[in-house]
């Protein structure tokens, strides 16, 4: 249940390692650019996944795109809450009543 803030506190704390001995620390290393290309990459391989995978492969690429959003979260200094923040605003409003009020 508190996965997602499980590792938003793992990440925060191994941006600060050693980029040889971590990914998140090698991720920031590598700057922004880098990170949002993963987020692009590991999405468009989780959309593939759900058209031509398996479950389980869907499951990993779905696992690797939150990790990568998460990460890209953390680079931007933006708290996870503030994601859920916004979802929460979003509850019982249609997704149709939404879509209207951004192209007003
Ligand atoms: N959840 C993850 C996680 N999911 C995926 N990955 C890594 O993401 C990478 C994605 O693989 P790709 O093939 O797309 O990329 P690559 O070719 O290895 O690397 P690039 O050169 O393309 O960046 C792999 O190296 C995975 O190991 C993750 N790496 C770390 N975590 C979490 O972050 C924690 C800290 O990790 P370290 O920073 O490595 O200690 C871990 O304990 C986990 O909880």
């Amino acid at each position: 249940m508190d996965t997602l803030p499980r590792l938003e506190r793992i990440i925060a704390e191994r941006r600060k390692a050693d980029p040889q001995a971590s990914y998140v620390a090698q991720l920031h290393a590598r700057g922004l650019p880098v990170i949002a290309r993963k987020v692009g990459e590991e999405a468009v391989e989780t959309a593939i996944a759900a058209l031509t995978g398996e479950r389980e492969e869907l499951v990993g690429e779905a696992a690797d795109l939150i990790f990568h959003l998460m990460v890209l979260l953390s680079a931007k200094d933006i708290p996870l809450d503030a994601v859920l923040a916004e979802l929460d605003r979003r509850e019982g409003v249609s997704g149709l009543d939404e879509k209207a009020s951004r192209s007003e």
